[in-house]
């Protein structure tokens, strides 16, 4: 999905103009386009299907855990549009040996991520796009991540983090196999 940049540049110019500045001075002429261009960066996964990220899987003989702990991510809070960041940590059990390029887990978090977002629905969709792929037999998904409308703005709590486990199939079912996952997923991350 392309960014439509006229109209983006047309609305920070109406947002100098809502907040009293002057859209036309040296320093901010050039911002509306700057935003136009970032906007394409970090709302680059609107529209984008995150299970086409995990097209290379192949078969291999593994049936245990397989994860991808502390991929760091940035993403937008859709409620202030202010940045919300920290690490992820995606674990999957594979079922009849298939097995994922490693890398893809860290693609479908990125085009997640590069949404307007809520942490939730963040974990949903990163654990619901490898069941449909590739069907394993439990998912496990943590996110930490701080939010910059609880930091400088609002309740102001630097330093509070927001955590949040998505789980599917066995990591559901199974309370010593979530353990486990976690226990790995989070291994020495944890103070
Ligand atoms: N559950 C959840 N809440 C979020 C996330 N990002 C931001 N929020 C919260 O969304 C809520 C929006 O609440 P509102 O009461 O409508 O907005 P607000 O008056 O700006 O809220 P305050 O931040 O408490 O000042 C706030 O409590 C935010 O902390 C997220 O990823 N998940
Ligand atoms: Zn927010």
């Amino acid at each position: 999905m392309a960014i439509d940049h006229d109209k983006v540049k047309h609305a920070v110019r109406l947002i100098f103009e809502a907040i009293g500045e002057d859209p036309d001075r040296e320093g901010l002429a050039d911002t509306p386009r700057r935003i136009a261009e970032m906007f394409e960066e970090i709302f680059s996964g609107v529209g984008k299907d995150p299970r086409k990220e995990l097209n290379t899987f192949f078969t291999e003989r593994h049936e245990e855990l397989v994860a991808l702990r502390d991929i760091p991510f940035y993403s937008m809070c859709e409620h202030h549009l202010l940045p919300f960041f920290g690490r992820g940590h995606i674990g999957y059990l594979p079922a009849d040996g298939r097995v994922v390029g490693v890398s893809k887990l860290a693609r479908v978090l990125e085009v997640v991520a590069r949404r307007p977002q809520i942490q939730e629905r963040m974990g949903e969709e990163i654990a619901d796009a490898i069941v449909d792929v590739l069907a394993p037999r439990g998912v496990i998904v943590v996110l930490e991540a701080e939010h910059l409308c609880m930091v400088m703005r609002g309740v102001k709590k630097p330093g509070s983090q927001m955590v949040t486990i998505t789980t599917r199939g066995v990591f559901r079912e199974d309370p010593t196999l979530r353990e486990e996952a976690l226990r790995l997923l989070l291994g020495n991350h944890r103070r």
